[in-house]
C-alpha cells in the first residue's frame, strides 16, 4: 500500500470516528425548541441560541469521545477501527479532551443561565448530561442493558427542546412538551439502527442492545413502527392543535423514511450492508426536523 493511499484511508478513519453527520443530533433539538418558542410567543432571542447550539455541539462531542473511552474499556471496540481511541492510542488524552468539551458546553448554558439569572436550563441540561452519563459510564453503562433509546427519548426529546423553549422564553409549555415527543423518537431511531450491525460485537461483550434481544427481523419492524409513529404524532398533534396544519410538510421527509424502513427491511441480517442505515436515519432525522422547523416558523409569519 502506499503511503497517499493509506493516508486515505486514516482520513476516512477519522472522519468515520469524528461522525459529523451524528451533530446534527445537537442542532436539531435546539432549532426545534427555538422555532416552537418564535412560533407560541413570538420571540427570537439570537444571542441564547447561538450560545446554546455552540454549548450542544460540545457536550454531543464529550459524549462521542468518552463513549470510545468508556467502551475500550469493555472490550466491545476491540474490532473498530474508527475508535478515536484505537486511532490515537492514547486513552487519557481523549478522555481529558472529552472532559473539556464538557467543560466548555456546560460553560455555555451557565453564561445563558447567569444572563438570564434564572437557572431552570442549566438544571436540565445537568440532568441530560447526567442521563448520558448513565448510558455509558461506570457503574451503570445502561446501554449495556438496552435502556439507550429511552434514554436517548427523554433527554434529546422533551429534555433538550424543552431547555431551549425555556432558554427564549422563561417559561413552560405544554405545546412544546408535546411536539419534542416528534424529536425524541426520531433521535432514538438513529440510535436503533446503529445496533443492527454490531451484533456480534455486542454480543461478545455481553452488551444487550434492543437488536440483541429481539434480533434483527423483528427489530426491522420495530423500526418500521417507531418510523410511522413520526407521521402519526405528527397528525394527532395537528388535529388537537398543538401543530399548525402546515406542518403537514413533515411528510415531505417520506421518502428518507421510505429508504430508511426499505434498506433494514432488506439488509437487517447482513452487517455490511446495513451498517449505513444510521446515516439514513440521519437524513430521516434532518429532513423532518427541518420540515418541523420551517411549518412553525411560516405560519408565524403567515
Ligand atoms: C454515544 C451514543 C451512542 C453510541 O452508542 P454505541 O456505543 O452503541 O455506539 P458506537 O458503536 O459508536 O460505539 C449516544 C447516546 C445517547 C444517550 C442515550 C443520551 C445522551 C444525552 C445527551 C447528553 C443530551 C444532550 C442534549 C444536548 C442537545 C444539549
Ligand atoms: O455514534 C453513534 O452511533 C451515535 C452517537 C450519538 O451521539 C448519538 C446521539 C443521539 C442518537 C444516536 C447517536 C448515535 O447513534
Amino acid at each position: 500500500m502506499t503511503t497517499k493511499q493509506i493516508s486515505k484511508q486514516d482520513r476516512g478513519l477519522w472522519l468515520a470516528a469524528i461522525k459529523p453527520p451524528i451533530y446534527s443530533v445537537a442542532i436539531a433539538p435546539i432549532a426545534v425548541g427555538t422555532s416552537i418558542a418564535f412560533f407560541e410567543t413570538g420571540i427570537f432571542q439570537p444571542q441564547i441560541f447561538l450560545t446554546f447550539l455552540g454549548s450542544a455541539i460540545l457536550i454531543i462531542a464529550w459524549l462521542n469521545l468518552s463513549n470510545d473511552v468508556f467502551d475500550s474499556e469493555t472490550g466491545i471496540d476491540v474490532n473498530k477501527a474508527h475508535s478515536v481511541v484505537n486511532l490515537t492510542g492514547n486513552k487519557s488524552l481523549v478522555f481529558w479532551i472529552a472532559n473539556i468539551c464538557l467543560s466548555l458546553g456546560m460553560g455555555g448554558i451557565i453564561a445563558l443561565s447567569w444572563w438570564q439569572q434564572d437557572w431552570n436550563v442549566l438544571g436540565l441540561i445537568l440532568v441530560c448530561c447526567c442521563l448520558g452519563y448513565t448510558y455509558q459510564g461506570p457503574p451503570f453503562r445502561l446501554g449495556y442493558l438496552g435502556l439507550g433509546e429511552i434514554i436517548c427519548f427523554f433527554t434529546f426529546g422533551p429534555g433538550a427542546v424543552s431547555a431551549a423553549y425555556y432558554a427564549q422564553t422563561q417559561q413552560f409549555s405544554g405545546t412544546s412538551l408535546a411536539i419534542s415527543s416528534i424529536i425524541g423518537i426520531s433521535t432514538s431511531i438513529i440510535l436503533f439502527c446503529s445496533h443492527f450491525h454490531q451484533i456480534e460485537d455486542d454480543l461478545a461483550a455481553g452488551k444487550r442492545s434492543p437488536i440483541v434481544r429481539l434480533g434483527t427481523s423483528l427489530g426491522a419492524k420495530v423500526l418500521a413502527i417507531a418510523t410511522t409513529s413520526i407521521y402519526i404524532v405528527t397528525l394527532i398533534l395537528i388535529v388537537g392543535g398543538a401543530l399548525p396544519l402546515l406542518s403537514l410538510i413533515i411528510f415531505g421527509s417520506l421518502p428518507f423514511a421510505y429508504h430508511l424502513v426499505s434498506h433494514v427491511n432488506r439488509y437487517h441480517a447482513i452487517p455490511e450492508k446495513v451498517s449505513n442505515s444510521k446515516f439514513i436515519a440521519v437524513n430521516l432525522y434532518l429532513s423532518s426536523s427541518l420540515l418541523l422547523i420551517l411549518g412553525l416558523v411560516l405560519k408565524s409569519y403567515v
